[in-house]
């Protein structure tokens, strides 16, 4: 695909704060996520995602991520959040991951042996995914953590549109964008001042960051 016009996807995630989200909607991200992981410190009860989805601007993406809840749960915020995409990080296999109507990007754990990924098995296992994203955690392992990954393990001729995640920062986020031309980046801990906490400077900075990359690749 030719990158004359493409602009890279933006997605902020671990949102906790009405406020946080207007910003993000300001700077032009395109997607926002709401996290419903178990232990994670970022974590949403559907009621508090359901307000801070109203902060939402019109034509942002609402995400609601995963790592192996229960079916019911899924549904719940479904029901309740309404997120336009669905992103899973545990161990959910393509028929749950599709089971809520709504598409869904699976999550790929880069921290283990990344040569069990090839793009023919990722798509052959989850060809319902809309696309896939790679983090840094091990397989069972929480994501969110602020760590990279070798991003020249990300495997080749993948078909389907793929989201780079795990230890961007508004400092390397440039570099990332260069190296591998993903789809679209994620972003929690690089952009917060604290779990959940987002800071309002290293937003822009990422923003300004990830519009420089795709001028220089153009
Ligand atoms: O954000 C979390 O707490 C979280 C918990 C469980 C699974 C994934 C989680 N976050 C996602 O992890 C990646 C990388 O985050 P970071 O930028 O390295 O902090 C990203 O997709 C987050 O959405």
């Amino acid at each position: 695909m030719s990158r004359l016009l493409f602009r890279t996807r933006i997605k902020f995630c671990g949102m906790t704060r009405p406020g946080d989200i207007r910003l993000a909607c300001e700077l032009g991200a395109d997607a926002i996520g709401f996290v419903f992981a178990p232990g994670s410190p970022r974590r949403l009860d559907p009621e508090e995602a359901r307000a801070m989805r109203n902060a939402l601007a019109p034509l942002v993406d609402a995400v609601a991520l995963f790592m192996d809840n229960p079916a019911e749960e899924v549904r719940e915020v479904v029901r309740r959040v309404r997120p336009s995409l669905l992103q899973f990080h545990g161990s959910e296999d393509d028929a749950f991951c599709r089971g809520f109507g709504v598409p869904y990007l699976k999550a790929v754990p880069m921290g283990d042996d990344p040569r069990a990924y090839t793009a023919t098995a990722l798509q052959l296992r989850y060809p319902g995914a809309a696309g896939f994203l790679f983090d840094s955690h091990v397989r069972g392992g929480s994501g969110g953590s602020g760590r990279t990954f070798d991003w020249a393990q990300i495997p080749s001729g993948l078909h389907k549109p793929f989201v780079l995640a795990g230890g961007i920062t508004p400092d390397n986020v440039f570099d990332a964008v260069l190296t591998v031309q993903p789809w679209g980046v994620d972003v929690s801990s690089g952009i917060e001042s604290a779990p959940g906490i987002k800071d309002g400077y290293k937003m822009r900075r990422f923003v300004e960051e990830v519009r420089r990359a795709d001028c220089h690749i153009g």
